[in-house]
């Protein structure tokens, strides 16, 4: 019999219960056994939803009150020592002071999962690291489960990812690859616990054979699967998702274990070449159903590759399941009432996909769902014929593109020329990046407006007081470039989205980001067009209010369509073509109402690179050109901004310069600058704005740390070419800290101009 499982389910509740309570807890409003019943129900709920859905295989331990990768961190006991933890058990508070820092500790750092949206807390490594096993979750979420019924299939981040993710903080130069002699020992007190627990089978994710490996990489993979495949009667399933095996096929489907799975929607060419190699009885999971994206998966092509696979394996050697864990996928669509139901035919959440996992299982089989079957190919057909997706007016335009769209007027130095012409800033100008704090008044606005309980005129008006109370404080602070705030949007991304042609959004479809922080993407569904201008009321507005240039605001194409749900019907440097147009006409129609700078955000444009190099220069060419795309349009005394938080910048500094923004702001304050080395040694011509106030912490910079920071700038780059601004937007903060903050920063910049215009 082919065996149905699921890698992972959502952990956040049909209604954002994980981030009601999480927050409610921090602040004091519920206890922790409030706290612990309502992580309890979301399981129950999610396991009860696998259960009916027919599922062979239920994970746990996928659930996670913040993020699994710090969880494993406590499960292993590598608590970094300024936390100050009594060594014995790592739990629930502990895990949130490493999240969110304490008076005394900084919080771990926070970094992107593989080529997604989600991040997961960093784990720490020096010459002391030393493991235990010093956490008790998983074991008592496999009991939890067992007392409902069910013998679940615990998930394990493996360690060979554990140690690829985690960085020596120490700067002993230690390789983090060594401690995995230290680290499996535990992993095998694991195992073995969970199957005295009565555990048949353990999911140990390894998504690094994703990405290009090193010698070092593979003798930990060697070394952790000779080990744990001698512990007891357990089953060991190791995963790998999010792409392709290519030159790691070899090692991977040698590993001594009961079952492989791969992602069989990214590395959907190599499901022969690993069917063929698999030895002995090693079974098979093939992750058919994406676990990224919100399309129905094509039942019948899909099934017609299980088939073939089974002749090669034998049903008991298959599995089915989703590509890689659906936490990356909204939770259902069943509360979606007002999306247009032609799309809604189009589309599988994760509950959806569990009736796709198991009726591909049961059709390879032989019992095949006709109706669902049937229901599926209609909606394949209708999806590819729709008139919905097609617009002439856009495929034209994009075919009619000449090399001058992709460029600005003049080079860089004409530009700056005749910016520094019109906007006589003084040296080290200041400016922020874009949002300021999204108070509990300003949703509550946004919300009541949305209900109907607050008519047009008077949100409008609580925007624009919001703007004039935002504007004033920047000028009595004294900065030189202003911003409006972005008071006005829920998301820098799904804002758009609800603009544009081509694009729908969703009422509830939440995906996790962070801990308690979510997105809501926007789904992309046919061609991209801007009806009408999006956001020049807004910055018009501003302007008008102020004798200071004021910055419009907008995100770049990458960002648009990597923190969306895309199309997989044509590539998507298509998809981010037509978005730079939409966004091209709008930066043209900002500079028409008379903004000079216009700051176009490209957040995740690191994100968005392949995971392995070779793919990296067709990415990069097309994503840089989108940007010179979107800014093309606009005059050479016009400005042009970009951003991008945190990012190693090294491999792709090049392609940064290629957008040939204006300006650039960056994410550096926390590194003390280190991310500026590649800016330095490649020289990158154009203006700067290197983080100088970490937003993702409620602590107030002083004046010195952020004078001492730009010291560092103006010793390798030309002073001429800094602008001073914190590392990121401000919307996740409270105006507490935020007003001292700037203060602050507005006074380390105009030390700095003091003491460049009169030398100590
Ligand atoms: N898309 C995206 N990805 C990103 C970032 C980003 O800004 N956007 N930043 C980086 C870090 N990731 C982040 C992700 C989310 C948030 C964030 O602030 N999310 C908010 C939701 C933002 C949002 O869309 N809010 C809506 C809905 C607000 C809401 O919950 N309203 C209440 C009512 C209001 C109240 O009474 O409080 C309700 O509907 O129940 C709005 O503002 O309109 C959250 O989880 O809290 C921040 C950073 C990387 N990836
Ligand atoms: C995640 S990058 C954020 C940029 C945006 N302009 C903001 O300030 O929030
Ligand atoms: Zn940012």
């Amino acid at each position: 019999m082919t065996t149905s499982h699921n890698l992972g389910f959502p952990r956040i509740g049909e209604r954002r219960e994980l981030k009601k309570a999480t927050e409610a807890y921090w602040a004091g409003d519920l206890d922790r056994a409030g706290l612990e019943a309502a992580g309890a129900e979301i399981r129950r709920a999610n396991w009860e939803k696998q259960r009916a859905a027919g599922i062979d295989l239920i994970p746990s331990n996928d659930f996670s009150f913040y993020d699994q990768v710090l969880d494993m961190t406590c499960l292993v006991g590598n608590v970094p020592a300024r936390f100050d933890w009594d060594g014995e058990h790592a739990d629930l508070d502990l895990a949130f002071d490493m999240a969110r820092g304490t008076d005394e500790a900084i919080a771990c750092e926070m970094t992107k999962w593989f080529d997604t949206n989600y991040h997961y807390l960093v784990p720490e490594f020096t010459q002391n690291t030393t493991f235990k096993l010093a956490g008790a979750k998983v074991f008592e979420e496999f009991a939890e489960a067992k007392a409902e019924g069910l013998t679940t299939k615990p998930v394990l981040v493996g360690p060979a990812t554990y140690l690829t993710l985690g960085k020596v903080t120490d700067g002993s130069g230690l390789d983090k690859f060594a401690l995995a002699d230290q680290l499996i020992p535990v992993y095998i007190e694991i195992l073995d616990q969970l199957a005295a627990a009565g555990a048949e089978w353990v999911q140990i994710d390894e998504p690094v054979f994703s990405l290009d490996l090193n010698d070092a990489q593979r003798a930990v993979i060697d070394k952790t699967y000779a080990a744990l495949s001698r512990v007891g009667d357990l089953k060991i399933m190791v995963t790998n998702y999010f792409g392709e095996l290519r030159d790691n096929l070899e090692l991977f489907t040698q590993l001594p274990v009961s079952a492989l799975h791969i992602d069989g929607v990214r590395g959907a060419g190599e499901i022969e070449a690993v069917a063929a190699r698999l030895p002995g009885d090693t079974a098979l999971s093939l992750g058919m159903v994406d676990g990224r994206n919100i399309w129905k998966t094509d039942l019948a092509a899909a099934k017609t590759v299980l088939a073939q696979v089974r002749d090669t394996l034998g049903a008991d050697r298959l599995m089915v399941g989703p590509a890689c864990s659906l936490l990356h996928s909204p939770v259902t669509l069943r509360n979606e009432t007002r999306l247009d139901q032609r799309l809604v035919a189009w589309l599988a959440f994760a509950e959806e996909k569990l009736d796709e996992i198991v009726a591909l299982a049961r059709a390879v089989d032989g019992e095949v769902d006709s109706a669902l079957f049937e229901a599926n190919a209609q909606a394949m057909t209708d999806r590819r014929e729709s008139s919905l997706i097609h617009d002439d007016f856009v495929a034209k335009r994009v075919a009619g593109l000449t090399a001058t769209d992709y460029q600005r007027n003049s080079v860089y130095a004409e530009r700056a020329r005749q910016q520094r012409a019109k906007l006589k800033l003084p040296m080290f100008p200041t400016t922020t990046i874009g949002s300021f704090p999204q108070t509990r008044d300003v949703r509550k606005a946004r919300a009541a407006h949305k209900k109907g309980d607050l008519s047009d005129a008077d949100y409008d008006a609580f925007l624009k007081q919001q703007i004039d109370e935002a504007i004033a404080m920047q000028e009595d602070m004294g900065f030189d470039m202003l911003v409006h705030g972005e008071f006005e949007r829920n998301d820098m991304v799904e804002y758009f989205g609800e603009q544009l042609a081509g694009y729908v959004f969703t009422k509830l479809g939440w995906v996790q980001s962070y801990g308690s922080r979510y997105v809501k993407p926007p789904i992309i569904y046919g061609d991209v067009s801007r009806p009408k201008p999006m956001t020049v009321k807004w910055s018009k507005y501003a302007q008008s209010r102020t004798a200071k240039p004021m910055k419009g605001m907008l995100t770049g194409p990458v960002t648009m369509v990597q923190w969306a749900f895309v199309r997989d019907d044509q590539p998507r440097s298509e998809t981010v073509k037509q978005v730079a147009l939409a966004i091209r006409d709008e930066i043209v129609d900002l500079e028409a109402a008379g903004l000079a700078a216009i700051q176009c955000d490209e957040a995740a444009f690191r994100e968005g690179l392949p995971l392995r190099r070779a793919d990296w220069d067709e990415y990069l060419d097309w994503a840089a050109a989108s940007f010179r795309l979107a800014a093309g349009g606009v005059r050479d005394d016009t400005q042009v901004h970009t951003h991008m938080c945190y990012s190693e910048f090294n491999d792709i500094i090049e392609s940064i310069a290629a957008m040939d923004a204006d300006c650039i702001s960056i994410e550096t304050s926390r590194s003390q600058m280190e991310l500026l080395d590649a800016f330095v040694k490649f020289a990158y011509p154009n203006e700067i704005g290197p983080g100088v106030y970490d937003i993702h912490s409620p602590r107030v910079p002083s004046t010195d740390e952020m004078v001492a920071l730009l010291e560092k700038a103006v010793a390798v780059l030309p002073a001429e070419k800094l602008w001073v601004n914190p590392d990121c937007g401000l919307k996740t903060r409270g105006w507490a800290e935020v007003k001292p903050a700037l203060e602050n920063m507005v006074e380390a910049a105009q030390r700095m101009r003091a003491r460049i215009v009169e030398p100590a």
